[in-house]
């Protein structure tokens, strides 16, 4: 079990934190402190707030991911999917949106507009090296195995 802590901004005691809609979901929604509604328009991008920071232990990130309902039925996304949370951020979480649909897309304050889900981050040390370990794929990338 890892302990994360949510602290609400002042100003959004009446938005939710970020919430599980079922008992296993694996993301955790997070609503929009916006003031007034947000309209982002066709191909227009948008920074919403979450109304929260954090703190999580150092062995977590958080991925900030978009809703399928709203892609699928609005073409709303996230920018920068999967938006990255570092564990010693205490900053407000912001959603990075984009509207690639065909119509202007109203966000209104305490609505749904992406998930959050977090992820154990691997203890890496980096060493350079002159050589790296041979292998039967080399270089070869990019579709170099066929379509
Ligand atoms: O969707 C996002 C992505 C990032 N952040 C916050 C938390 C994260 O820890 C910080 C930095 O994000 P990132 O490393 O992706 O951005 P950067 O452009 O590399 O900024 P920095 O130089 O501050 O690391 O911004 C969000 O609130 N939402
Ligand atoms: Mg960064």
């Amino acid at each position: 079990m890892h302990q994360v802590l949510f602290k609400r901004l002042p100003g959004n005691e009446d938005v939710s934190l970020p919430t599980r809609m079922s008992e296993a979901a694996a993301g955790f929604d997070l609503h929009a402190a916006v003031g007034e509604n947000v309209v982002l328009q066709p191909g227009e991008r948008g920074l919403i707030p979450a109304g929260f920071a954090m703190a999580m232990p150092p062995e977590l990130e958080a991925q900030i991911r978009p809703r399928s309902g709203l892609a699928y039925k609005h073409g709303i996304t996230c920018l920068n999917s999967p938006g990255t949370i570092d564990a010693d951020y205490r900053g407000e979480v912001k959603v990075l949106l984009i509207n690639l649909g065909q119509e202007p897309f109203v966000i209104a304050r305490g609505e749904r507009i992406a998930q959050m889900v977090f992820q154990t981050v691997p203890t890496i040390s980096i060493q350079e090296a002159d050589e790296l370990p041979e292998t039967l794929r080399g270089a070869g990338g990019f579709g170099h195995t066929g379509k």
